[in-house]
């Protein structure tokens, strides 16, 4: 398993969204992640939280997408910022909208370019693409457009190419959003049976309890760390709580 480390990381809003014109600057260094410290090893790490918790921003700092404002995160030792070629090459990132990775116009030739950097020869790449699909159970899909597509098909199409890319870590952003129950159960199974490491975001307390650890964010905060049944119930006491706050 990789190793991430998380020291004195925290992030607050962006510069860049500054308003340039209005010079206000109101929304500068409000906090998404409050200052944190954390190691990750384990096969399968799940993020939970309600909306607007740092899910996201906590999942884009496991690849370089996004940069903490302050500490490092490494993984196997290298730099997310000074070293985000090597982290790539280890880390991949399914979105949560599949649209936002699916580059090519046929579903064949979008795992086919995953494939591209390790099989050369075309036949075999088109052979090993639709094996790939294949074992996710869409390898019927393979000569339709991707517009065309459902949008639970392409989510699961997404899935293919991203792991066509072959990287040891997969992060997860809510990756059964799209799906029905069926295609989430066959998902839960290909999560169990996938040798990556695997850290995913999701509202689905099922798929939760499939984690080695969960972490729980409220407010930018990591306000639970610990195994995946505990997590479930801090996410459950969180969001009833708020419940009761809204009344
Ligand atoms: N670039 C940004 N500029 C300003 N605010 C941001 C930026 N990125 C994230 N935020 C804010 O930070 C908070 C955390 O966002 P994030 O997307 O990490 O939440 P999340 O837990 O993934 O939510 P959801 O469950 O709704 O997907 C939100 O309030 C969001 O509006």
């Amino acid at each position: 398993m990789s190793h991430f480390r998380f020291s004195g990381v925290s992030v607050t809003t962006p510069a860049a969204m500054d308003s340039p014109t209005s010079g206000d600057t109101s929304v500068r260094d409000q906090v998404i992640l409050a200052p944190f410290d954390l190691e990750l090893t384990e096969a399968r790490v799940v993020v939970l939280g309600p909306n607007g918790s740092g899910k996201s921003t906590f999942l884009r700092l496991l690849n370089g997408l996004s940069a903490p404002s302050a500490g490092t995160v490494s993984v196997d030792g290298f730099d997310t910022v000074d070293a985000v070629r090597d982290v790539r090459q280890r880390v991949a990132f399914l979105f949560t909208d599949p649209m936002s990775q699916l580059v090519m116009p046929l579903v064949r030739e979008d795992v086919e370019l995953s494939l591209k950097a390790t099989i050369k020869n075309s036949a075999a790449r088109r052979e090993a693409a639709l094996a790939a699909l294949d074992s996710v159970g869409v390898a019927h899909l393979a000569e339709r457009s991707v517009y065309d597509l459902s949008g639970g098909e392409r989510q699961l199409v997404a899935l293919v190419s991203v792991l066509a890319a072959g990287q040891r870590v997969l992060v997860a952003d809510e990756p059964n959003t799209l799906l029905d129950l069926r295609n989430t159960n066959r998902l839960r199974r290909i999560f169990r049976s996938l040798p990556q490491q695997i850290i995913f975001a999701t509202h689905d307390l099922d798929f939760a309890q499939d984690a080695d650890r969960a972490l729980v964010f409220d407010g930018g905060k990591i306000v639970y760390d610990g195994a995946a049944p505990g997590g479930l119930a801090a996410y459950r006491d969180l969001c009833s709580a708020e419940d009761l706050d809204a009344r």
